[in-house]
């Protein structure tokens, strides 16, 4: 079975990047096929397991706009079963481009379909916005996996992507399911962290991931080493919950 997972929550730096890299370092590691989409043009996921920006040949921006073979834009990691679609800077302007083009938000939807038998699971990290490449993304998955900050105002916005989320069901992609809510960079020391959970909880029920990430300094240093957590540091806490995430993931299949 194959599934394609959008990575999604238009609050910036709330995880989505830590979590797409790190999920798919964890499911590659236990054996799963897996091709990471980087749809973000901070291309973060991009630098983040290893890949020179500067040496992309082909990026998702090519995939969307100038209608590249999508297998033309896949590149390896050095995680076995782990793959990638790079962006790089080049998608800012993917926005306005896609505009006046005829079915703009089925794009990637048809791009991977080409793909799709080849893994096990693809996950699309998401921009902080609920634009047209949020849109595309939302359209070409099975569903949705939410990263929420463990902080004060973390519902704020949510409504937005979840009326989004809705707005794609009816029109787009019936079949869009919530994967799951992952709380992340949880903070033992404070009761807010705890609070939070309490309300996401409140708010989504069974729809929450049993596995919490919490701030692990590990993983902010990984990207700066262009590694997942699981090859930068195996040993850390980081590295141990990514991995229970991934096979939770998993046990949904
Ligand atoms: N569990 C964690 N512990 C410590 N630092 C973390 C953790 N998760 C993420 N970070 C750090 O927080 C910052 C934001 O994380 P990340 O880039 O994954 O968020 P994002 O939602 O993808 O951001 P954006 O909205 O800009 O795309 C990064 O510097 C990252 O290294």
């Amino acid at each position: 079975m194959s599934k394609i997972i959008a990575i999604a929550n238009q609050k910036g730096g709330v995880g989505k990047t830590t979590t797409s890299v790190n999920l798919g370092a964890g499911l590659a590691s236990i054996g799963k096929k897996v091709l990471l989409i980087d749809i973000d043009p901070q291309g973060n996921t991009t630098s983040g397991v290893g890949i020179n920006k500067a040496d992309v040949a082909n990026c998702i921006y090519d995939v969307l706009i100038n209608e590249v073979d999508p297998k033309e834009a896949i590149a390896p990691t050095d995680i076995d079963g782990l793959n990638i679609i790079p962006a790089t800077i080049q998608l800012a302007g993917a926005e306005i481009e896609l505009v006046p083009t005829i079915s703009r938000e089925v794009r990637l939807k048809k791009s991977l379909q080409q793909v799709k038998h080849m893994y096990d699971y693809i996950l699309i990290d998401c921009p902080p916005s609920l634009g047209i490449l949020t849109i595309n993304s939302l359209t070409a998955a099975d569903s949705v996996l939410i990263p929420i900050q463990c902080e004060y105002y973390a519902l704020e916005g949510l409504s937005q992507l979840l009326n989004t989320v809705r707005l794609v069901q009816k029109h787009l992609n019936t079949s869009l399911q919530i994967e799951g809510v992952l709380l992340t960079m949880f903070d033992a020391r404070t009761n807010l962290g705890i609070q939070v959970i309490e309300e996401v909880k409140k708010y989504f029920q069974q729809k929450v991931y049993r596995t919490v990430i919490p701030r692990n300094v590990r993983l902010s240093e990984a990207p700066s080493h262009g590694q997942s957590i699981i090859t930068y540091d195996p040993k850390s806490k980081g590295a141990e919950v990514y991995l229970e995430l991934a096979k939770e993931v998993v046990s949904y299949e």
